[in-house]
């Protein structure tokens, strides 16, 4: 990427310390340089003029080289959604039927209402509609990167990954396979196993040409799931991957029905997981949306494998899949990151995911007698801002890049805002939509940030920057 205008950020910032712990620094500034990276962060002045001449003194450069960002009172950065913000595992090419599902579950889901659009973006034009309404819609959530699951088209994956360059999104963007003439439609089946493979390497090839370091969007494999792959054509992505480091993606044990099939097509394999590690698809790199019915012996090869899981609370409610156990597979050892895998899931919000992961958890705390470990099933504020931020890095092996504000990161962030009410009763700058978060002013940073989290949408997202590059402004 061309060297852009260095950044200083002046305010509020909040982000995850750790699992538990949010940071705030108040009074408080982060510069960034030409390329992106926070070069410096300074906390705890006596008002911004004093951040701003400390952070300028400290690395040498002079105002006229920066462009200045002051986050008003009551405003705060936040790092930008992984979903990881990141999504870690969304289907950009569903995102024209996201909340469409009707009373379906997963296999007649995928029938009757995903592979017919996922095909019909064969049609370039149509492709780029829905794919360029997807990036832009998702940035304006905040959430600044995403991995994609595409189609099995290849000129069309290929778009999708000019888009997120050419629009400012970090993305992983799959070329999804599937093999298996049984189990796939006729109008919607690689040809081969070897089809699967060299599709995809296409793609690699197409996404080193437009982003040769793999910067901002980069190749990610993707057989769809076990019943849509024959274990050659599994067994050959693995090999992709061993061959090119490049991480993987699929989906695990999502829903009762596709497990009892994937036992059928797989009689030789102990478990769904099992099937995926004999294949070599579980890998430290490896993305595993879902994950709802996993048994405690794949959560331990899960983690034994350090692989991730991508928890997408939503669609397991819309699709009647079930509930996922974040806190026990925390307790296994097992990254977690958030996905709002449109369009099984309804909303493209990560903000919203966070707050069905807070929900879906409550219900797994339902079904829990036992009184601590109830207590203990439930996620916390903190806890669903660290699955949208840090542990989505993570699960996409960024953790040394974004989810956080420290020095030698790159400056993926949002800027939010709340509304302020004042004493009686007006809400402040009436003519500028903050949403529907009211502030009355004796709240807690922590109290703002959870009223965010549970009633917050786009409207609170003001600004969002990826690699330092500004690529939503709300108007
Ligand atoms: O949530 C899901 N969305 C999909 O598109 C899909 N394909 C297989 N399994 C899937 N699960
Ligand atoms: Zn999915």
């Amino acid at each position: 990427m061309s060297p852009q205008r260095k950044l200083l950020l002046l305010g509020t910032f909040v982000h995850s310390k750790t699992q538990q712990d949010l940071d705030f620094l108040h009074k408080a500034g982060i510069a960034v340089d030409a390329h992106g990276k926070i070069a410096a962060i300074e906390r705890d002045a006596h008002d911004l003029s004093e951040v701003k001449a400390r952070l300028l003194a400290k690395l040498g450069w002079n105002e006229a080289e920066v462009d200045v960002t002051e986050a008003a009172e009551g405003q705060f950065f936040f790092p930008g959604f992984v979903g990881i913000t990141t999504d870690t595992h969304i289907h950009a090419s569903q995102y024209a039927n996201a909340g469409i599902f009707g009373k379906s579950s997963l296999l007649e889901w995928l029938e009757t209402y995903t592979f017919p659009l996922e095909a019909s973006l064969k049609d370039l034009s149509k492709a780029r509609r829905v794919y360029s309404r997807c990036i832009r819609r998702t940035l304006s959530h905040g959430t600044t990167t995403a991995t994609y699951f595409a189609t099995r088209d290849v000129p069309a994956t290929n778009l999708l990954a000019d888009l997120c360059l050419s629009m400012g999104q970090r993305a992983f963007v799959g070329r999804v396979c599937m093999d298996r003439p049984d189990m796939n439609p006729a109008y919607y089946c690689d040809a081969s196993a070897s089809d699967s493979v060299e599709a995809t390497q296409q793609v690699i090839d197409h996404i080193r040409r437009i982003d040769p370091g793999f910067d901002v969007v980069s190749p990610i494999i993707t057989p769809r799931f076990a019943p849509s792959c024959s274990a050659e054509a599994m067994k050959g992505l693995a090999e992709l991957h061993r061959q090119t480091g490049l991480p993987i993606q699929t989906h695990v044990s999502e829903n009762p029905g596709e497990i009892q099939l994937v036992a059928q097509l797989f009689p030789e394999s102990n478990s769904y997981t099992d099937l995926y590690d004999k294949c070599g698809l579980l890998t430290p790199r490896t993305v595993l949306a879902h994950a709802v019915h996993i048994s405690e012996k794949e959560a331990d090869l899960i983690a034994h494998n350090k692989s991730k899981v991508s928890h997408c609370p939503c669609s397991n409610t819309c699709l009647t899949s079930g509930p996922a156990r974040v806190r026990w597979m925390w307790d296994k050892g097992i990254d977690v990151g958030l996905g709002t895998d449109v369009s099984g899931g309804y909303s493209p919000s990560i903000l919203e995911a966070a707050r069905q992961a807070a929900m879906v958890s409550r219900h797994v705390a339902m079904a829990i007698e036992e009184e601590k470990e109830k207590e203990r099933a439930k996620l916390t504020v903190e806890e669903v801002l660290y699955l949208a931020t840090r542990g989505g890095a993570r699960c996409v092996g960024l953790e040394d890049k974004i989810g956080g504000f420290e020095v030698g990161m790159e400056w993926d962030a949002q800027l939010v805002t709340l509304n302020e009410v004042s004493d009686d009763g007006e809400v402040h700058d009436e003519d500028d939509d903050h949403g529907f978060v009211d502030m009355f002013g004796w709240e807690t940073w922590g109290d703002r940030v959870a009223k965010w989290v549970y009633n917050g949408d786009d409207r609170n997202t003001k600004r969002v920057w990826v690699k330092g590059r500004l690529v939503h402004r709300r108007k």
